[in-house]
């Protein structure tokens, strides 16, 4: 008996999903099984080329113009598309990650659907900066901002929350009347695709939402972002690929916005409700198996609940249920890649090495035969190293926290700012004066105090340091996606 051939996941440009080409073909494979899952067609150079001019063409047709109103409700419909197809989005999305199926419903796509109806609202409601000047000949002058959209918008994201991250960044896009060319990780090409029906089936013109398959260096991700027809590249990864990135926008003196990695401390003081932390430090460390910008890796706890809270996080730990991401009991699925697997075992070595204990987890489970091909491993927990070991200093994007003691708030702070990155930090106390105090102190673009990864979509998200550049989310979004033009007129 033949096997079923695999489905095919092709490139949309153009408004038409492209003819596919034999010879440039990957394989996705499903992370929880190790199983094929679907051929992915590889962008060429020239099929790249094709998305940036169909951009191009889409906004000298008009886009660009369209009047505010029937852009905002264009996503509105795309909002309004993406819940009547909701169990698809969740299905691809699982698929394709293998993170819990609770999980997709909940967080990533409804917050798809969330990105494009708050940056329907954010752009509706947004005026324009004016102000009179007063002349020293007693007239005036009026000087008022139009922004105009940025143009060709390349967008490249990671695999962690595929469907999230896109949208995060294609609804504020075509809100303010960009046309964008989307290269979604090779790792997680599936919701890309179901978003280029959406938003076709919700009147966007063709060529306004491009998609390129591939990989980075090399392939449709290098060849969208040295291309001269893009205007401003967003991304979201590593920051080593922020740095190539960078590099390549660089002639045309294009705009960049990254959002990159961290290495996020967490800072529990003695005052806190330790129930209540041990319940926010297993969200921060484990969701999404650690895959997350925004994890917890570094837990900074005071000396006087230092075993609590150690004992209390490895009992949550052991709670946590690794198995089937179809079934609604899972909380906790594999990583992304046999290839990220290796690179969290590394760090399992290293951590060993400099002397860590092992609180929980160290290895790779067995969940029998059906899942031991996936890129499984140990929800993990280490105390016994400091702040000069490399498995607290660099970014390792898995289920894992090193939990270090420390005696007074001076010390905590400087341990959590002892980092090249600077994206985010959670305060655990019950003293709200010092959780303001502390939080204010974080060197870092967001910093929760009793709470973890609450968005307000708002307000600005992103990184300093390795951990990027620029904001993203309300006003911030409107920022990068549009160029502003100052008009002056002597009255
Ligand atoms: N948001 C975050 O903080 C993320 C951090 N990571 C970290 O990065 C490590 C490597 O994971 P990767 O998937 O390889 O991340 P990556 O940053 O290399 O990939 C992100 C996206 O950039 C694309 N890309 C890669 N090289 C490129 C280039 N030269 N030009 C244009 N596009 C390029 C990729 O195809 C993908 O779509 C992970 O182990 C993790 O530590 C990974 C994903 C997200
Ligand atoms: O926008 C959010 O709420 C989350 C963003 C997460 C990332 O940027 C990430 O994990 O890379």
């Amino acid at each position: 008996m033949s096997a079923e051939p695999l489905p095919v996941i092709r490139n949309f440009v153009g408004g038409t999903f492209a003819e596919p080409d034999e010879e440039r073909c990957l394989t996705k494979t499903a992370p929880a099984t190790g199983t094929p899952l679907a051929q992915v067609h590889e962008a060429d150079r020239t099929l790249v080329d094709r998305a940036v001019r169909s951009a191009r063409g889409a906004l000298a047709d008009g886009w660009a113009h369209t009047p505010v109103r029937e852009r905002t409700a264009l996503l509105r419909r795309a909002a309004d598309l993406i819940e009547q197809r909701f169990e698809e989005f969740v299905a691809a999305e699982v698929g394709d990650t293998g993170k819990p199926v609770t999980q997709a419903r909940e967080l990533d796509v409804a917050r798809a659907i969330a990105n494009f109806r708050t940056f329907a609202d954010i752009v509706a409601a947004a005026g324009q900066d004016s102000y009179l000047t007063d002349l020293p000949d007693g007239r005036q002058a009026l000087n008022y901002a139009v922004r105009k959209p940025l143009g060709v918008v390349a967008v490249i994201v990671p695999w962690n929350l595929p469907l999230l991250l896109l949208t995060w960044k294609v609804a504020p896009a075509l809100a303010c009347g960009n046309a964008v060319v989307v290269k979604p990780s090779e790792e997680t090409p599936s919701t890309a695709a179901l978003l280029a029906e959406v938003l076709a089936d919700a009147g966007l013109p063709a060529g306004a939402y491009n998609v390129v398959h591939g990989f980075g260096a090399g392939s449709a991700g290098e060849f969208l972002v040295t291309h001269p027809g893009v205007d401003g590249i967003t991304f979201t990864g590593s920051s080593a690929t922020g740095t190539a990135v960078m590099r390549a926008a660089a002639p045309g003196v294009r705009p960049v916005s990254f959002e990159l990695g961290g290495k996020n401390a967490a800072i529990v003081f003695d005052d806190v409700d330790v129930d209540e932390a041990l319940d926010g430090l297993c969200r921060s460390v484990f969701t999404n198996t650690g895959q997350v910008c925004l994890c917890t890796e570094r837990v900074y706890v005071h000396r006087a609940v230092f075993t609590d809270i150690v004992d209390g996080l490895a009992e949550r730990a052991g709670r946590l249920r690794l198995g089937d991401p179809f079934s609604a009991h899972t909380t906790t699925g594999p990583l992304i890649s046999q290839e990220h697997r290796r690179k969290v075992l590394r760090y399992f070595d290293l951590a060993e090495q400099a002397g860590a204990k092992v609180v929980t987890g160290g290895g790779t489970p067995h969940l029998g035969p059906a899942l031991d091909g996936g890129a499984w491993i140990e929800p993990t927990l280490w105390t016994g190293l400091t702040n000069a070991d490399r498995p607290v200093r660099e970014e390792i994007f898995g289920p894992v926290a090193a939990l270090i003691p420390f005696d007074t708030e001076e010390e905590a702070i400087a341990l959590a700012n002892d980092t090249d990155y600077g994206l985010a930090a959670a305060v655990w106390t019950n003293d709200l004066r010092r959780g303001h105090r502390v939080a204010q102190r974080m060197d870092v673009g967001m910093a929760w105090v009793n709470t973890w990864f609450l968005r307000d979509l708002r307000s600005p998200f992103g990184g300093a340091g390795l951990s990027g550049i620029g904001r993203e989310g309300g006003a911030s979004s409107l920022h990068f996606y549009t160029e502003p033009t100052n008009v002056c007129v002597q009255l």
